[in-house]
């Protein structure tokens, strides 16, 4: 049995980065796909994201270094469609690709990781923080203005080592990696969402393809999850709105109800002052189209610019 549309060839080349939880993400998809009959090959590939370990992203040109070179690869026919972290993907797509769609979310939430400390509260004063993320850095101070934030890059594997040598007493991650690698037994605490609010898109994975290709785009539509595309969907407009990248520290969480409403909540940090208060947005509404969604995001964005936060315009945004 094939879903496929007629044009579509095989096998479906999925183009990967090869950090372990990269790879997991891809045979995730390859074995939904397979599953539904259709032949599916990955192609490892290294990114320039993944060669910068020292610098902090936001010093060297942002999330786009990570899905760049898997876009090439589609764009030169090598591969088919790249699998992403919606987190890592920039809130506009190059011309010519589009999100095919958006899976079901895994976790959203902050995880706190230590092997002495069980939870945040219980570190010291001074305590060493890691994480090189600008928004977990604003939370944590708010939440904890004596701890000391230090930078920490890497795959999770590496972040995890470096912690575990000593050089952290505690470290921040996303605790969908680390349950999708089975790592789950090393989050102490899982943080309430409301207080360190996650990123945009946190937890949820996309599927990128060229833009013109209608029948990978058919062949992708089941493996779609609609409440966490119209939740994340809210929570990118935010980013877009705000002219979000990974300078500008910027959480934005969204809870789509039973009842069809979804509750977005947004945080703004000043990039030039990390220890400045926050300022916050909430708005719910009832959603059942992106463009409603993005319409709530849109509007807490809005809220966020009337409450201080100074939004970055497209024409001066990153590349
Ligand atoms: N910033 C890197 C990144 N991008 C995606 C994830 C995993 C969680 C996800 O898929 O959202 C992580 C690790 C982390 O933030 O700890």
């Amino acid at each position: 049995m094939s879903s496929a549309a007629p044009s579509l060839t095989h096998p479906i080349v999925i183009a990967t980065r090869e950090s372990r939880l990269a790879l997991w993400q891809a045979e995730h998809v390859q074995a939904l796909l397979q599953a539904r009959g259709h032949q599916v090959e990955l192609l490892g590939m290294t990114t320039k994201g993944d060669q910068i370990l020292d610098r902090s992203l936001s010093k060297v040109g942002g999330k786009g270094l990570f899905v760049k070179e898997l876009e090439v690869a589609l764009e030169e026919g090598r591969a088919h469609i790249a699998v992403h972290s919606l987190k890592d993907v920039p809130m506009e797509l190059p011309e010519g690709f589009a999100l095919a769609c958006v899976m079901e979310r895994e976790d959203p939430r902050d995880a706190f990781v230590s092997p002495r400390y069980a939870s945040l509260d219980e570190l010291p004063q001074g305590a060493v923080v890691g994480t090189s993320s600008l928004r977990r850095q604003v939370l944590l101070q708010a939440l904890r203005p004596d701890l000391k934030i230090e930078p920490l890059r890497g795959n999770l594997d590496t972040r995890l080592r470096k912690l575990d040598e000593g050089q952290y007493d505690g470290i921040v991650l996303a605790a969908a990696g680390l349950k999708r690698l089975g790592l789950e037994a090393r989050i102490r605490t899982a943080f309430d969402a409301a207080t360190m609010l996650p990123a945009a898109g946190q937890g949820a994975l996309g599927i990128e393809v060229r833009s013109d290709r209608q029948d990978l785009i058919a062949a992708l539509a089941p493996l779609a999850h609609q409440a966490t595309w119209l939740t994340v969907a809210a929570e990118r407009a935010v980013s877009r709105a705000m002219g979000g990248s990974c300078s500008m520290p910027l959480a934005a969480h969204g809870r789509l109800g039973a009842d069809g409403t979804l509750q977005l909540d947004a945080a703004w940090g000043d990039p030039e002052d990390a220890r400045a208060p926050l300022v916050r947005a909430q708005a719910s509404a009832p959603v059942a189209t992106l463009a409603q969604a993005e319409a709530l995001g849109d509007e807490i964005a809005r809220r966020l610019r009337a409450g201080g936060a100074r939004g970055i315009d497209p024409a001066s945004a990153n590349p």
